[in-house]
C-alpha cells in the first residue's frame, strides 16, 4: 500500500558465527506472476510456498480489484480466474505499494482489455519511469495519461480491438518483456518480444506452463519469444520456489561474518537469477551447492556458505548484469570486506530501482568508511579486507528494502554499529529477515543508534 507507516530504525552490531539453517521465503518474481496468471486462467489455481511480502499481497488485492477470487486457505493460495480477456474494471484506484514488478506486469495484463485502470504507489514507485511499458502498450492500442516524465499516478486505457505486437525491448528489463508478453495474451495472432540480453524467463516458463504456446528462440538478435494470442489457460498448481534474491542476504552475511557456517536450503538457481553465487565463487567464497536437483521445473539446490576471510575483488562481466541485477547491493556490502577493488560495470539499471541504488550504496559505504567511485552505469568499490570496514554511520535506506538489508549485513562484519534510518521496506520482499537473521545470530536489533 503507498501509505507507508512510520519509520523502523535499525541496527546491526559486529556478530560472532552465523550458524543454522535459513529458510528463507517464496520467489517473488515467481510468485506475482502466480497470482497474475492464475487470475487468467480458466479455474482454480492453487499456489504454495508464495511469498506473503507486502509487494505480493498489493498485486493479490489488485488482482481481486479486476474480478479474480483470490484467497489462503491453510498454507494454499486459490486463484480463481476469470480468463484471459476477461478483466473487470476496477472500480478504484489500484495501489501497487513500492511494486515495480506488480504494477508493471499488471498493466501489461490489462493494457489488451477494453477496460480503464488508474494505478498508483508509494514514494518510491511514484518516481520510477513506467514509459518503458506504456510505450509498446501503446503498440497494442493502449493509451496511458500519467504525470510528465511518465510516471504514476498514471491511467491506462486499454485497447478493445488490440493488434498484435513486434518489439525488441530497449533496456534489460524482466518486467518490460513480461508486460508486453501479458499484453499479448489478448491479442488476435503472434506477438513477438526481442531482448538483447537474456533477462529472467519466469513469465516465459508460467505461460508455458498454463498452456500458452511460447517459442523461445536464440539468434543472432537476441532472444526471440514468440506468443501465440488468445490461449484458453489450464489452472496449475504452483510450487514457488525460495527465493535467490533473499538468500543473497543470509549467504553473504555467512560470508563476511567471522566462524559462520549457515545453510541455505531449496534455493531456486534458475540461471538467468544465478549471477551472485558465480560471482561470490569467483571473489573466493567458501559457497558450495548441496543437493542439486530440478522442482517444478526449475533447478534447485541448499547453499552451504562459510565465513571467507581471503575473499578478493574482481570486475563483474557486464553480461552478468541481468542475472544479478538485484544482488548489486549486497555484492558491494562483501566487496567491502574483501581485499582490492570490485568493478561493477553495466549496471545503469540500477538507478532507476526503488531508489537510484548505486547513489544510495556509494553514500551510506563511504559514510561506513569504504571508498566507492561511480559513473553512470558503473561503480567501484574498494574494499577493507575482513573486518576491516569502520562502520559507525547511520544510512538511508529511502524505501529500498535491498539498501536496508545491505547495510544490516555490512553491519555484522564492522567495526562500529551500522544504523540504517527506515527497515520498514523490508516487508515488501523478505517480511522475516529480521527474525531469520537473528535465529542465525546476527546482533540485529529494532531501534536507533
Ligand atoms: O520481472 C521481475 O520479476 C523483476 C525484474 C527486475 O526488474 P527489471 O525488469 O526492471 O530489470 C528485478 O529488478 C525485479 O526485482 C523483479
Ligand atoms: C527491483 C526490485 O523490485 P521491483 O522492481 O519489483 O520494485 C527488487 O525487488 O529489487
Amino acid at each position: 500500500m503507498s501509505s507507508h507507516g512510520a519509520p523502523i530504525p535499525m541496527t546491526s552490531d559486529r556478530s560472532g558465527p552465523l550458524t543454522g539453517t535459513a529458510d528463507v521465503p517464496g520467489d517473488k518474481s515467481i510468485s506475482h506472476r502466480s497470482l497474475i496468471l492464475g487470475a487468467l486462467a480458466v479455474g482454480e489455481t492453487k499456489v504454495t510456498g508464495l511469498l506473503e511480502g507486502q509487494d505480493v499481497l498489493d498485486t493479490a488485492a489488485a488482482m481481486r480489484s479486476f474480478g479474480a477470487e483470490v484467497e489462503k486457505r491453510g498454507d494454499t493460495w486459490h486463484v480463481h480466474g476469470v480468463g484471459v480477456g476477461g478483466f473487470e474494471e476496477p472500480d478504484h484506484v489500484i495501489d501497487c505499494g513500492n511494486s515495480g514488478t506488480g504494477v508493471r506486469l499488471i498493466m501489461g495484463a490489462m493494457a489488451t482489455t477494453g477496460i480503464a485502470a488508474t494505478f498508483t504507489g508509494d514514494a518510491s514507485l511514484n518516481g520510477r519511469p513506467m514509459a518503458r511499458v506504456t510505450d509498446p502498450l501503446a503498440l497494442f492500442g493502449a493509451q496511458a495519461f500519467g504525470r510528465s516524465g511518465g510516471r504514476l499516478p498514471m491511467t491506462i486505457l486499454g485497447a478493445s480491438d488490440p493488434l498484435p505486437v513486434r518489439y525488441a525491448v530497449p533496456v534489460p528489463s524482466a518486467q518490460v518483456k513480461s508486460a508486453v508478453l501479458l499484453a499479448g495474451l489478448n491479442a488476435p495472432g503472434e506477438t513477438v518480444v526481442i531482448e538483447r540480453e537474456a533477462t529472467r524467463d519466469h513469465s516465459e516458463r508460467m505461460l508455458a506452463g498454463f498452456g500458452a504456446e511460447v517459442r523461445v528462440e536464440d539468434t543472432d538478435e537476441g532472444r526471440v519469444i514468440t506468443l501465440t494470442g488468445q490461449p484458453e489457460l489450464r489452472p496449475q498448481e504452483i510450487v514457488v520456489p525460495r527465493d535467490p534474491s533473499s538468500a543473497a542476504f543470509p549467504v553473504c552475511a555467512a560470508l563476511i561474518t567471522e566462524g559462520s557456517d549457515v545453510l541455505v536450503p531449496n534455493i531456486g538457481l534458475n540461471p538467468t537469477r544465478a549471477g551472485l553465487f558465480t560471482t561470490l565463487q569467483e571473489m573466493g567464497a567458501d559457497l558450495t551447492f548441496e543437493n542439486p536437483r530440478e522442482e517444478g521445473g526449475e533447478p534447485v539446490a541448499d547453499l552451504r556458505a562459510r565465513f571467507s576471510p581471503g575473499m578478493k575483488g574482481i570486475e563483474v562481466p557486464p553480461e552478468r548484469a541481468a542475472s544479478m541485477i538485484d544482488e548489486y547491493p549486497v555484492l558491494s556490502a562483501v566487496a567491502a570486506c574483501a581485499e582490492g577493488r570490485t568493478l561493477m560495470t553495466g549496471v545503469r539499471e540500477l538507478r532507476v530501482k526503488e531508489s537510484d541504488r548505486i547513489d544510495a550504496m556509494a553514500k551510506g559505504l563511504r559514510a561506513c568508511g569504504v571508498e566507492v567511485e561511480e559513473g553512470e552505469d558503473w561503480w567501484a568499490v574498494t574494499g577493507r579486507g575482513a573486518g576491516g570496514v569502520p562502520g559507525g554511520a547511520t544510512v538511508e535506506s529511502r524505501l529500498d528494502h535491498r539498501i536496508a538489508m545491505s547495510f544490516l549485513v555490512l553491519g555484522l562484519a564492522a567495526q562500529a554499529r551500522i544504523t540504517v534510518d527506515d527497515a520498514g521496506p523490508i516487508a515488501t520482499s523478505f517480511p522475516v529477515f529480521e527474525p531469520l537473521m537473528t535465529a542465525l545470530g546476527a546482533r540485529i536489533a529494532r531501534g536507533g543508534a
